[in-house]
């Protein structure tokens, strides 16, 4: 059973490996930040909420975006579209920022590492990146359940003064005919999707939405097709963790994104949420001490899917 003495124990053992980590160091505000923050919160079914460290302390996004902008690009370009054409659902064992697979396969191969994410931000619709915006950020406040989700200005301005690796991806993906549509428009809405200020307790919410087949909690509002809301899942647990996934699925045993930012999302289906912040990141770009957390509490409940 999960209490708050435990949830308290995991944090503990995850202090010790954020000294082993490093803030992401190629976005100049995302560097800065304070590496030592470590916060988990976890939230069930049944409305029963826990939290532990700095589950309050905002921080941006970043890769966990690309669950919400997945969800909107499904359902204005169709699942069989997008999953036939655009992008593929398999595992690719390179870096999230990899460019190396896309002279070789044409269509990224999924939808988490960023060459395919940029191709999910050019499938949403929305006549500028202004309104594919708005919708995304609308969208992203229902699935956390908080309405003062908003830009962090700074690391928008941030990302897009040092993106040029996302930019090359972006044209390269044009130049073979896979990203359709204006290169910088996209890229625009690409780096502010990344850039909005979360907590682990709203990315807690949203996991928990994930974990209830898509389905609000609170008011039984469908905000995910079901049948989406598994697969998309399904690619968490082989794709989410990047090049991290499949020792994360023999450690951890279960679905989960990750971001640069620090946070960590896990949908445990009929069950619970789990939101996790810690800018610290392995080689990998995963929290370092948020894997830990995830580590001790898979193992002290016994709930790896494995
Ligand atoms: N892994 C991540 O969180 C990457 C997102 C980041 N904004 C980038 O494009 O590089």
């Amino acid at each position: 059973m999960l209490t708050e003495e435990l949830l308290k124990d995991a944090l503990q053992y995850g202090k010790a490996f954020t000294k082993l980590g490093m803030t992401a160091q190629y976005i100049p505000q995302l560097r800065d930040v304070n590496k030592y923050y470590l916060g988990v919160c976890t939230m069930d079914l049944d409305g029963n909420v826990l939290e532990a460290g700095d589950t309050r302390i905002p921080f941006t996004i970043q890769s966990i975006s690309k669950l919400v902008s997945l969800i909107l690009a499904i359902r204005d370009c169709g699942a069989d579209h997008l999953f036939h054409e655009k992008v593929g659902v398999e595992p690719t064992g390179d870096p999230f920022n990899s460019i190396v697979k896309l002279e070789t396969k044409t269509r990224p191969f999924n939808p988490f590492i960023n060459a395919g994410a940029i191709t999910v931000a050019s499938c949403i619709k929305g006549k500028d990146a202004d309104e594919k915006f708005e919708r995304f950020l609308e969208f992203t406040r229902k699935l956390c359940n908080n309405e003062e989700i908003s830009l962090n200005q700074a690391v928008y301005e941030s990302e897009r003064e040092t993106g040029d690796r996302n930019r090359a991806l972006a044209y390269y993906l044009k130049a073979s005919g896979i990203l359709e549509g204006d290169v910088e428009e996209c890229l625009d809405f690409y780096f502010r999707m990344c850039s909005v200020n979360v907590t682990a307790h709203d990315i807690a919410y949203m996991s928990l939405v994930l974990a209830n087949h898509g389905v609000d909690p609170l008011d039984q509002e469908e905000l995910i097709e079901p049948q989406y809301a598994k697969a998309i899942r399904a690619l968490m647990l082989t794709c989410g963790m990047y090049d991290g996934s499949g020792e994360f699925a023999m450690t951890v045993g279960f679905p989960a994104k990750s971001g640069v930012g620090g946070g960590i999302a896990v949908p445990l289906v009929d069950r619970m949420g789990i939101g996790v912040f810690g800018p610290a990141l392995d080689e990998k770009g995963n929290s370092a001490g948020g894997i830990k957390i995830l580590e001790y509490l898979s193992n002290k409940m016994g709930i790896s899917l494995f």
